[in-house]
């Protein structure tokens, strides 16, 4: 990989200049996390192009960035209304929202996948990226789950792929774990860390194992909390008081399991499940299969372990 010329992205987000590489960023995927990842990203100055499967999803995603940031100016500028307007209008005209994946990736210096939680799917898009996107393109997964290895496979470019792992609400969550494979390069690597950095986050590094370092200790706690409910040990309300009021987190484990997506977690548990059937940490759960096979993902439908005005 090699970059014409070294540029500093200036975050619109925050007054610090942040050395990056990358400038020109493809994200194809516009549900809970590409919108998000899209935002931090177009309002750290990076040009961006964000891809989904329908214009319908893509127009979805584009009122969802403009929601979000109307939450955030209220934040970074309570007494300033001209202020809130410009920041808006300056990251949405860093974002552009389209359906074709292939020429959304001509110019890409780096494009991170975040759709559906499924190696195959996943797979057959990175070969097709792969074919279009120019050498010098750095891919990067969002998965939660899947080891990264598995999906470079895919692809004649290991020495140009990694993990970039967010975290939901990307706005909010100051957090991104970066994931190499044993075929990554030292330039690859350093370029994902500081497109983390450049787009405010603080960066962790882990190695390309099951749900790296948050989700290897945050799914098996929240579907030990599923467990918990039915065994008839207490009460999904009851559960979530505790952990917010005992332990301090800002969100009980059936709000967060909404939060994150049913579909999500059942993916990721039914992938560890089959990788290493025997841990006990990741038995089938019940009650997740349930209310996922009645299409009830939490907060995204209006319904999961709460249910929610849509
Ligand atoms: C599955 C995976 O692979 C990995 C994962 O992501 S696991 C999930 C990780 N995430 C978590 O654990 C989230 C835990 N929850 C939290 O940290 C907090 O509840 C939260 C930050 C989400 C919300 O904060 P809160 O104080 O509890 O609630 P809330 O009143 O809704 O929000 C406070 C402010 O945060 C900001 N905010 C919250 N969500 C936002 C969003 N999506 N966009 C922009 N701003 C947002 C807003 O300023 C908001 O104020 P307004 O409501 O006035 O706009
Ligand atoms: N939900 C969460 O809290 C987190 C999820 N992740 C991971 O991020 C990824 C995305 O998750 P979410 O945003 O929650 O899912 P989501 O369901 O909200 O969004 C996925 C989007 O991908 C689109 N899509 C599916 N196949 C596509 C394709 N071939 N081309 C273009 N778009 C396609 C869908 O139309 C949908 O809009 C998953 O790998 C998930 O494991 C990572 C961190 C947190």
């Amino acid at each position: 990989m090699s970059f014409s010329s070294k540029i500093f992205v200036r975050g619109l987000a925050t007054s610090a200049k942040q050395w990056s590489p990358i400038k020109t960023v493809t994200i194809i995927g516009s549900g809970l996390m590409g919108s998000g990842i899209a935002q931090v990203a177009a309002s750290t100055g990076h040009k961006v192009t964000v891809v989904d499967q329908t214009q319908d999803i893509v127009d979805k995603a584009s009122a969802s960035i403009k929601k979000s940031l109307s939450r955030v100016v209220k934040k970074k500028f309570p007494d300033d209304p001209k202020a809130q307007q410009t920041y808006i209008a300056d990251t949405m005209g860093h974002l552009t929202l389209q359906t074709d994946a292939v020429s959304a990736v001509k110019s890409a210096d780096l494009v991170v996948e975040a759709i559906v939680e499924n190696l195959d799917v996943k797979r057959k898009l990175f070969a097709t990226l792969d074919e279009a996107a120019p050498q010098h393109t750095v891919f990067a997964s969002n998965t939660s789950s899947i080891p990264i290895k598995d999906i470079a496979v895919a692809t004649k470019r290991g020495d140009r792929f990694g993990g970039l792992h967010f975290f939901n609400p990307v706005p909010m969550m100051k957090l991104v774990e970066v994931i190499r494979i044993p075929e990554t390069s030292e330039e690859t690597y350093n370029a994902l860390e500081a497109f983390g950095k450049a787009v405010g986050k603080k960066t962790v590094q882990c190695k390309d194992e099951k749900g790296f370092i948050v989700n290897r200790l945050l799914v098996p706690y929240m579907v030990e909390s599923i467990r918990l409910a039915e065994r008839g040990d207490a009460s999904t309300r009851d559960i979530d008081v505790a952990m917010k009021l005992g332990a301090g987190y800002p969100m009980g484990p059936f709000e967060l399991l909404d939060y994150v997506g049913l579909d999500t977690i059942k993916f990721i548990l039914d992938g560890w499940h089959e990788s290493d059937p025997t841990n006990p940490l990741f038995q089938p759960c019940e009650s997740l299969n349930k209310l996922v096979k009645e299409n009830k993902f939490g907060m995204k439908t209006g319904e999961g372990f709460y249910s929610y005005d849509k």
